[in-house]
């Protein structure tokens, strides 16, 4: 991997972006070159420098050496640059149309210099204001299912994989997802934050013995499954598209883990969407989540089918298998994504929303029923349709 190692680390502020980027030669002699700091994201500050003349851009991101969201008070490791940089380039060695470009990368600055996607619109907004996105389905299942079989024990060399998922070990973050995803939402946790109107909802999930046994095994999976490279936080507000195109960005939680994180992650966050919407707006969400797995299964089969490099995977049943507990998995981390983003640390604008209180606090009570029985129930979902019926069956 090309990163380099040059300078000592410093914040960049909006000039100190652009000398960067000149002395880097990104842009022409003399070009007249704007910028601004644009990172709404919760870890990392995002600078676009725009040549004025010819509207050419380059996105610039860099780590802080802590948690933006929380402050200096939460220390973070730097090397989640060189995390983000490196699976950017290894996902764009199977799915390049994808992810964006990246032209450089200095772990020492702590900085990805990558192409701008200023053409296309974050997900997560997108779908807010309604927009559908046809497309968007079908790129996240090619995404998902090409990236997780070309890492995997089936879809590459042996030794070579163990040597990757090395190089992908990345506790810090993991231990982000770990607490805040699988942890501290299930027990009375500082970091928590939900209205006072929903403490009664939230204090029976914390007494909710049964929840925590499976909340317990999902977690279990996520720390001990080394089974593919994940992008790792996959939600819609790190999916750049439009009706044609789809980038995935931000894969700085990436790590070797099991095959259905990314997608659960994904179904979470498009489940989210549609609590906030009304029920004849929803069918376009479900619509999405049939198809990006349908997608993922079809194309995963058959680059196992074509392309494995394993003797076992001929074995009659082991790919139905492994395609049945990978979407067993998914719904029950989808569930733990919608319970982390109504009543944790970092929510989702999709339900905060949502203007009227009393609107939103449905929504929410709404969330917490759907994400417990995902969790609970995952074992019992035969296909996609159940996300339809388990969201009607939650609705009161
Ligand atoms: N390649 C890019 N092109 C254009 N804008 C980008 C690009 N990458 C990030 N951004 C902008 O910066 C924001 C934060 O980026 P993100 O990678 O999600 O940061 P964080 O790691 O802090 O969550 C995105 O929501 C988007 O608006
Ligand atoms: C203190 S990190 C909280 C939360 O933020 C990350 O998302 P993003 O980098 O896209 O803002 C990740 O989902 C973490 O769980």
């Amino acid at each position: 991997m090309t990163t380099v190692q040059t300078s000592v680390y410093e914040p960049l502020t909006e000039p100190k972006a652009v000398s960067l980027a000149v002395r880097l030669g990104l842009f022409r002699d003399g070009a007249p070159l704007a910028c601004r700091e644009i990172g709404d994201g919760n870890l990392n500050l995002v600078f676009h420098i725009v040549d004025q003349e010819t509207k050419q851009g380059v996105i610039i991101k860099q780590a802080l050496p802590y948690a933006k969201v929380v402050g200096e008070s939460w220390p973070l490791t730097l090397k989640r640059a060189v995390i983000e940089s490196n699976a950017l380039r290894t996902f764009a060695s199977y799915v390049p149309q994808y992810v964006p470009k990246v032209y450089y990368s200095d772990e020492s600055l702590a900085i990805t210099v990558m192409e701008d996607l200023s053409r296309l619109q974050i997900a997560r907004k997108g779908l807010i204001e309604g927009k559908t996105y046809p497309l968007l389905s079908q790129h996240i299942g090619e995404f998902v299912a090409k990236t997780a079989f070309y890492t995997s024990d089936f879809g590459m060399n042996q030794q070579e994989k163990k040597k990757l998922a090395q190089s992908f070990v990345n506790p810090e973050l993991c231990k982000i997802t770990e607490d805040l995803v699988f942890t501290d939402p299930f027990f009375d946790h500082e970091t928590n934050n939900f209205e006072d109107e929903l403490r009664p909802d939230v204090e029976a999930l914390w007494r909710d013995d049964r929840l925590h046994l499976e909340a317990a095994k999902l977690k279990r999976k996520f720390l001990t499954e080394a089974d593919v490279l994940l992008h790792g936080d996959l939600h819609t507000g790190s999916i750049f598209v439009s009706a044609d195109e789809t980038k995935v960005i931000d894969p700085e939680f990436a790590f070797y883990g099991p095959i259905g994180f990314d997608l659960g992650q994904f179904f979470a966050n498009l489940l989210l969407n549609a609590l906030s919407r009304s029920e004849l707006e929803r069918q376009p969400l479900f619509d999405h989540i049939d198809r990006t797995w349908d997608v993922f299964a079809s194309v995963f089969s058959n680059l196992w089918r074509t392309e494995s490099v394993e003797t076992y995977a001929a074995t009659p049943g082991l790919l139905e298998d492994v395609l049945r507990h990978a979407f067993i998995d998914a719904v029950g981390f989808a569930g733990c994504e919608v319970i982390r983003r109504t009543i944790g640390l970092a929510h989702v604008a999709d339900l905060d929303g949502i203007e009227h209180k009393d609107e939103r606090l449905v929504a929410k009570r709404h969330a917490l029923r759907l994400g417990r029985r995902l969790i609970i129930e995952r074992r019992v979902f035969t296909g996609t349709e159940d996300f339809r019926r388990l969201f009607a069956e939650t609705e009161q």
